[in-house]
C-alpha cells in the first residue's frame, strides 16, 4: 500500500534528503503535503515533481505570491495554521518533521492528535515539550520514529532487547568544526569557519550547535524523552570519523553500536521503511579502506554548553525550553555576525540563570516560557 508523506521543512536538509528517498521508491509512497518556509521557488519544483494535495509557506504574501504557479490541485495555505494544516488536514499516515527549532511544537502534536506516524527530526520541539509529545504519541497510540542519527543508531540497538537490561546509553559527538581548538583559539571565529562540519553537510543551525556541542546536549535531552532513560545513563564521547552512530551498553556488559558512512537517507529511510529494511543510495561502509576509528572522553570545560544541557534536563520542567530558546536565538545572532562565536554559551547560562523551572509545564506555559527566554536572549548585550 503507497504510504501517504508529508514533509515539513521540505526545503531543509533533511527535508530535500527524505524527498530524494522517496523520489528513488515512487510506487511506494504519495506526498500528500509539504511545508517550507521562505524558499518559494525550491517549493514550487518540489510541488511541480510531487503533486501533493496541500503546501504551506511561512506568511501569507509568500502564499499570494506563488498561488498562480502551483500545479492544478495544489491549494496553498501559509503561517503557523498552514504548518498545521499539512500536518493534520493532508491525509498523510506518515509526516517527517523537520522543521528547524521549537516553532515545530505544535505541528508535531497536530499529526500525532490526527494518528499520523511520525519521523522526528525536530530535536528542539521533543527538548522543549518532551513530556507532552511522548504521552500524546502514547495516548493516540501512534509511533515516533527517530531520524537523528544518534536516535535512529539507539533505536536500532534497543530494538528487540529488554529494556530491564540496559545500562546506559552512549551518544557519539563528532566534536563538530571546532574540535581541534582549545578555547582560547575559539575567540574571533568566524561564522564561515563555524559551518564548515567535518563530516555532515546540515542546515546553519544544527551545525553551529555541532561546533558548540548544544547539539549533543539537545540530543541528550532527546534520548530521555525518546527511550525514558535517566541522565546519569546517558553518556557522550567524542567519535571524530561519524561512523558509530550511537551505542547501547547492556547489563552483561555488551555494546550495541549502530555504524555507517555519514549519509542522513539512512536513518530518513529507516524510519519511513520501519520496520521494514530497503536498499539506500549511501554509500557501503568499507571498514578496511576507512581505517582506525577513534575514541575520546568529553570535556565539559571545553564544551559548556553540553553542562548546561545536562543541568537543564536535570532540572526539567521548562529548563530545557528556556535552554533550546535562548541557543535557538543565541546561534541566530552569531549567524547574523551580532555576537561572537564563545558568546552563545554565555548567553544560555545567563538567560537559564534567570530562570526559575517551572514542573510538568503544559503546552501554553511552555509556549509561553519559550517567548519569554527569546527576549531575554534578543536583549542581552554580549
Ligand atoms: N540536517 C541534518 O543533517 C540533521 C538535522 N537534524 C535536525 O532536523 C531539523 C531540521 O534541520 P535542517 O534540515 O538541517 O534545517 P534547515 O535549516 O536546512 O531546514 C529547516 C526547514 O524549516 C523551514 N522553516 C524555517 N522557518 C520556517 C517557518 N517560519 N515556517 C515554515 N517553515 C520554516 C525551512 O524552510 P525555508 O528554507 O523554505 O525557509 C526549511 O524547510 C533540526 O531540528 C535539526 O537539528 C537532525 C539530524 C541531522
Ligand atoms: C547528522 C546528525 O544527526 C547531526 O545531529 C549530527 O549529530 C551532528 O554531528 P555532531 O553533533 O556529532 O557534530
Ligand atoms: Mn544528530
Amino acid at each position: 500500500m503507497m504510504k501517504k508523506v508529508a514533509v515539513l521543512g521540505s526545503t531543509g536538509s533533511i527535508g530535500t534528503q527524505t524527498l530524494d528517498v522517496i523520489s528513488r521508491e515512487s510506487d511506494r509512497y504519495e506526498v500528500a503535503g509539504l511545508a517550507a518556509g521562505s524558499n518559494v521557488e525550491l517549493l514550487l519544483e518540489q510541488a511541480e515533481a510531487f503533486r501533493p494535495k496541500l503546501v504551506s509557506v511561512a506568511t501569507k504574501e509568500l502564499a499570494g505570491r506563488i498561488r498562480d504557479r502551483l500545479p492544478s490541485g495544489t491549494r496553498i495555505v501559509f503561517g503557523e495554521e498552514g504548518l498545521n494544516e499539512v500536518a493534520a488536514g493532508a491525509g498523510a499516515d506518515f509526516v517527517v518533521c523537520a522543521l528547524v527549532g521549537s516553532l515545530g511544537i505544535r505541528s508535531t502534536l497536530a499529526a500525532i492528535d490526527a494518528g499520523a506516524a511520525i519521523g522526528l527530526a525536530n530535536k528542539e520541539t521533543l527538548v522543549t515539550a518532551g513530556h507532552l509529545v511522548m504521552a500524546r504519541a502514547e495516548e493516540k497510540g501512534v509511533d515516533l520514529l527517530p531520524v537523528d542519527s544518534e536516535h535512529s543508531a539507539l533505536f536500532q540497538c534497543l530494538n528487540g532487547e529488554p529494556r530491564s537490561a540496559l545500562k546506559r546509553l552512549i551518544l557519539t559527538a563528532s566534536g563538530g568544526s571546532f574540535r581541534d581548538k582549545t578555547r582560547d583559539q575559539l575567540r574571533g571565529v568566524t561564522v564561515e569557519d563555524a559551518l564548515k562540519h567535518p563530516n555532515w553537510s546540515m542546515g546553519a543551525k544544527v551545525t553551529i550547535d555541532s561546533a558548540t556541542m548544544a547539539n549533543k546536549g539537545l540530543e541528550v535531552i532527546e534520548a530521555h524523552w525518546l527511550f525514558g532513560v535517566p541522565y546519569d545513563r546517558i553518556d557522550v564521547v567524542i567519535h571524530p570519523e561519524s561512523i558509530v552512530h550511537s551505542m547501547v551498553e547492556f547489563e552483561d556488559t555488551s555494546v550495541m553500536a549502530q555504524l555507517g558512512n555519514p549519509d542522513m537517507r539512512v536513518p530518513i529511510q529507516y524510519a519511513l521503511t520501519y520496520p521494514e529494511r530497503r536498499p539506500s543510495p549511501a554509500s557501503p561502509l568499507d571498514l578496511l579502506a576507512r581505517g582506525a576509528l577513534h575514541f575520546r572522553p568529553m570535556d565539559l570545560e571545553r564544551y559548556p554548553a553540553l553542562r548546561l544541557a545536562f543541568a537543564a534536563g536535570r532540572a526539567g520542567g521548562t529548563a530545557p525550553a528556556v535552554f533550546n530558546a535562548a541557543n535557538e536565538v543565541a546561534v541566530a545572532r552569531f549567524l547574523r555576525g551580532d555576537i561572537p562565536f564563545l558568546a552563545i554559551e554565555t548567553m544560555i547560562e545567563e538567560v537559564l540563570n534567570l530562570h526559575t523551572p517551572k514542573a510538568s509545564p503544559d503546552l501554553e506555559t511552555i509556549l509561553e516560557t519559550d517567548r519569554w527566554a527569546r527576549q531575554k536572549a534578543e536583549s542581552l548585550r554580549p
